[in-house]
């Protein structure tokens, strides 16, 4: 268990975390104990094996799953109190899935949209803004395109410009392009890094890749499995901005034996 409680005004204060999913002998234990704290801005990895906790961490920030124990504060608002979900504390949280979820009778703008029209904006401001939003994420000329017309890449791009619609503080990214082929994942992963930049938003990627985990963030979170926790936060030191060339380099590479031989033995 790794505790991160030096910063005076975190964006994000996870603290003592802990999620058992349900009772007795059938109890599984997804997160234990779990504490990190987020500066404004930065970017986070959550790497680890399949079923150590990580989506459920996610959810829990999200206000999807509500924790066991301990608890989430996102601007220092808590988002589970008694064990239920303030709203004003999961507003400025935004989450991308793995799959795009787009609706197909909308077209890629409406879906696009659809947070700002949950969140009751009128027509005409929230269609512009979700035009503004799609030539931003790539997506210029597609907008009134269906969904089912576009490629994975392209659905993920639109899944990536509805979570962005409402300018999060907080973007929370559930394996986004894990889908995809290693070609187009390099070619949005470049382009998430400088979005991200621009708007200014804190996220947290789940990935099992160790590259893109080093490749994309401030700190890497490594998490081994089950009971699942935290085994340590790792700096990531490249400059930015940050191309594709970095992979290739000695240090990157270092970078990567070491987290994997992390994920080795906390494994063991
Ligand atoms: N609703 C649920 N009910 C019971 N058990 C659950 C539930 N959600 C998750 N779990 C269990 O909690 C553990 C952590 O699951 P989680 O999905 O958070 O892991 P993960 O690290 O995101 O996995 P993956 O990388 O495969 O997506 C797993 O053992 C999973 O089976």
């Amino acid at each position: 268990m790794t505790a991160e409680t030096v910063l005076a005004d975190p964006e994000i204060r996870i603290s003592g975390l802990t999620k058992i999913f349900g009772e007795g002998q059938g109890a599984v234990t997804a997160i234990s104990n779990a504490n990190l704290e987020m500066r404004q801005g930065e970017f986070i990895s959550l790497l680890g094996p399949s079923g150590c906790g990580k989506t459920t961490l996610l959810r829990i920030i999200a206000g999807l799953e509500v924790p066991t124990q301990g608890g989430v504060e996102v601007r220092g608002l808590p988002i589970w109190v008694g064990g239920k979900r303030d709203r004003a504390a999961t507003r400025p949280v935004s989450m991308m899935f793995q799959e795009a979820r787009l609706f197909p009778w909308l077209t890629v703008a409406e879906n696009v949209a659809l947070p700002l029209r949950i969140a009751r904006v009128g027509q005409a401001e929230r269609m512009a803004r979700a035009r503004d939003i799609c030539a931003t994420v790539g997506l210029k000329g597609f907008e009134d395109a269906s969904p089912t017309a576009l490629s994975g890449g392209m659905r993920q791009r639109a899944s990536l410009a509805r979570a962005l619609v409402t300018d999060p503080q907080v973007l929370l990214l559930d394996e986004p392009f894990g889908a995809l082929d290693a070609m187009t994942r390099d070619t949005l992963n470049l382009e998430l890094m400088d979005v991200c930049a621009r708007a200014k938003v804190t996220t947290i990627l789940v990935t099992h890749s160790i590259a893109e985990s080093a490749f994309l963030s401030d700190r890497v979170v490594v998490l081994a499995p089950r009971p699942a926790r935290i085994l340590d936060v790792v700096d990531i030191p490249f400059a930015r901005p940050r191309d594709l060339n970095l992979q290739r380099t000695a240090e990157f590479q270092d970078l990567v034996a070491s987290l994997r031989t992390q994920m080795t033995e906390g494994a063991e």
